[in-house]
């Protein structure tokens, strides 16, 4: 079955028809369809092993670090108003990367001071030096709402930031490069409750100028962030999920039990 899932109400950003992932001879991805618009979140759930990651890394191209990844199908992104497929025409990988940012699981900070963790990318994706950097680096501190608690720790290690802190600074550090679509790999599953709190309070608002596919292992963050949410199992999406499904707690879980 090759699922095709639309969303009539906006025009999508990312749609994906027919994506395949072979790892070796091992399939997967197996023919994946779906749209995601800007101004929504699609949360992906399903077991351990089903694809979750590889279909984020997929929007990307960043499976293609591992060289025994082949990809077929095709996903189309909508960028700066332009439409193309990221495996057929060409898209220089840094403006990719740059356009369709991706926070990981752990927060992957990098080992310097909070402020260059912002300022490097910076300079070498976008060359912003001199007051335009400190300006950006300060923007993107506050739209993750880390400027107040770092500002007077700006040229401290990163690694001394909390665990939610340095989540928030990873997500500031791909703000701050200005992109169109979020990919988030389980973005709260290394923090306290009031560290995830704070992550998807910040989600819930960022969505509004953003498309965001964000990968969740907790049915009730599920049921908070997602405007839509796909299951995936065995590498198919077999269940798709909208805002009439994730009203009463019971049946969603019911159904996405179901789909597992
Ligand atoms: N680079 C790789 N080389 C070989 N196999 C891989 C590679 N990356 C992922 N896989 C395999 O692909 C399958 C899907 O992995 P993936 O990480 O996408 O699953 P997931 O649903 O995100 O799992 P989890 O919920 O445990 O994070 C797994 O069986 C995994 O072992």
């Amino acid at each position: 079955m090759e699922n095709n899932v639309i969303d009539q109400q906006v025009e999508p950003s990312v749609t994906i028809r027919g994506l395949s992932v072979r790892f070796s001879e091992r399939t997967v991805l197996d023919r994946i369809s779906f749209t995601a618009c800007p101004g929504r979140i699609i949360v992906i759930v399903g077991p351990s092993g089903s694809g979750k990651t590889t279909l984020l890394r997929a929007v990307n191209r960043l499976n293609e670090c591992f060289p025994n990844c082949r990809t077929e199908g095709s996903v189309e992104l909508r960028l700066n108003g332009r439409d193309g497929d990221i495996y057929r025409d060409f898209v220089p990988l840094p403006d990719l990367r740059r356009n369709v940012g991706m926070v990981f699981q752990t927060p992957s900070v990098l080992p310097f001071s909070t402020r260059k963790n912002l300022a490097m990318p910076l300079k070498v994706t976008l060359g912003l030096d001199g007051a335009r950097l400190s300006e950006r680096v300060e923007w993107a501190l506050r739209e993750v709402s880390l400027w107040d608690e770092v500002k007077d720790r700006l040229h401290a290690d990163a690694s001394t930031l909390s665990g939610g802190q340095q989540q928030r600074l990873c997500l500031a550090r791909v703000l701050a490069l200005e992109p169109q679509i979020l990919l988030l790999d389980e973005p709260t599953a290394s923090l306290d409750f009031k560290a995830t709190e704070k992550i998807e309070e910040l989600l819930t608002r960022l969505k509004k100028r953003y498309t965001i596919l964000a990968v969740s292992h907790s049915l009730s963050q599920t049921r908070r962030l997602a405007d839509r949410v796909c299951v995936l199992r065995e590498g198919r999406i077999v269940r798709e999920l909208d805002h009439q499904h994730l009203q009463d707690l019971n049946e969603f879980q019911r159904l996405v039990e179901d789909a597992f």
